[in-house]
């Protein structure tokens, strides 16, 4: 038994590799994919296998427009919704609630299933600046369909054109973020895929796992752990702290990497850049001291939940969005997945090594 099946080989994929600390999205490496792609780029090399031609790109924005729209019930059922709530579970919410909507829910064939991977790629970023606005007590701004995804995801949150600088900066960081191999998420959807149950379904439980701050949630958890240090001065005195005490630093360590993150290195120089044209490096520091430390105390390497935080805030984007946020990029990875199990599909079920009581008789309730 390997505890967190660790090293355990599950499926065999053609969408993304982690090679010797390289990252590639269909053999493509990541690094090249930051530097140059547009998210919608990387949408079609995942979903399709190759990158797209002009016209194909064209199609699938077109596509992307077409199904941005939201039903009117779930308009209503997110008004509703508490607004302290947890984003990653108003997501997980939604996206169950979507499934309601759809005649094509249930069916599972790959036309059926392309279509919803796009529809739900789409509505994303609708639902989450709608359930902002709506718990602001503010109406929710539509897509403009000439905008990018990037843009427009920014420009629904804000109600403003957001600048080049950071259409760029966040069309970088959704690339860097949407697949990253059998990830515990991607697990989760390739598990619910294997039964053969929808793709809502197997959506629905990639977001509750995502959510989780050893995974997805760990982006807001660094937020929160260099709001509450504050300083630089501080940072010693607090890691330290926690390291004595067990505690886990948030956005370090990886299951794969153990010689640093490939996608990090970009997140850093982003939140350098955006910390410099902002005029204002305390997080970005702050960033870098905690760096130092970790690494020198644990020989830890920040995962890309680090830098995300930091770059994430420079962008004025609000901490308890950042997981639904990288929901929305990783839900090209987790459909592009879902397909791939429904083309070559067996039941996930492993075994459990039984460490329980041996035989024992049923005690009567009135002898106990
Ligand atoms: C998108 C993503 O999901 S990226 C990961 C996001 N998650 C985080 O950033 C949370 C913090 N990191 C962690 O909890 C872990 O490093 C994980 C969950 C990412 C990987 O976990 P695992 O592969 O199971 O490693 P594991 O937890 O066994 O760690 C191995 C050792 O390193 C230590 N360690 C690992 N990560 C950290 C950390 N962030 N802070 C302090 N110590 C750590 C463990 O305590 C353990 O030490 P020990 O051998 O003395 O007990
Ligand atoms: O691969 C993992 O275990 C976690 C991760 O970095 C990701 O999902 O991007």
């Amino acid at each position: 038994m390997t505890k967190g099946l660790e090293g355990v080989v599950a499926v065999t994929s053609e969408i993304s590799s982690i090679i010797d600390g390289v990252l590639t999205y269909r053999g493509i490496n990541i690094d090249d994919l930051a530097d140059n792609a547009s998210f919608e780029e990387v949408l079609y090399l995942l979903w399709h296998g190759d990158l797209p031609n002009r016209t194909q790109l064209n199609q699938l924005r077109d596509q992307l427009n077409r199904y941005s729209d939201i039903p009117e019930e779930i308009v209503s059922q997110m008004k509703s919704y508490p607004k302290t709530a947890n984003t990653m579970a108003v997501l997980r919410s939604v996206v169950s609630a979507l499934s309601l909507y759809d005649e094509q829910a249930d069916d599972i064939s790959r036309d059926a299933n392309m279509e919803k991977a796009i529809k739900l790629t789409a509505q994303l970023p609708v639902l989450i600046t709608a359930y902002n606005h709506y718990r602001h007590g503010r109406e929710r701004v539509k897509p403009n369909p000439d905008y990018s995804f990037a843009q427009n995801f920014l420009y629904m949150l804000n109600g403003e054109e957001p600048t080049d600088v950071a259409v760029q900066a966040f069309n970088k960081a959704l690339v860097l973020h949407a697949d990253h191999e059998l990830n515990a998420s991607t697990f989760s959807a390739r598990v619910t895929t294997a039964t053969l149950s929808d793709m809502y379904s197997a959506v629905t439980s990639a977001i509750g796992t995502l959510k989780g701050p050893l995974h997805g949630g760990a982006n807001e958890q660094v937020m929160a752990m260099l709001e509450e240090i504050g300083t630089v001065d501080n940072a010693e005195t607090y890691i330290k702290r926690k390291l004595d005490a067990k505690e886990k630093i948030m956005g370090f360590g990886h299951r794969v990497y153990k010689d640093g993150d490939p996608r990090a290195r970009h997140l850093q120089q982003m939140s350098r850049q955006l910390a410099e044209q902002k005029g204002d490096t305390k997080w970005y520091d702050l960033s870098v001291k905690i760096e130092q430390i970790v690494e020198r105390e644990k020989g830890l390497k920040p995962n890309v939940d680090f830098y995300s935080a930091s770059v994430y805030t420079y962008l004025g984007l609000p901490r308890d969005l950042f997981t639904p946020i990288f929901a929305m990029s990783r839900i090209s990875g987790w459909t592009a997945h879902i397909l791939e199990q429904y083309d070559n599909n067996r039941l996930i079920r492993p075994r459990a090594e039984y460490t329980g009581h041996g035989n024992r008789p049923y005690v009567p309730l009135e002898e106990r």
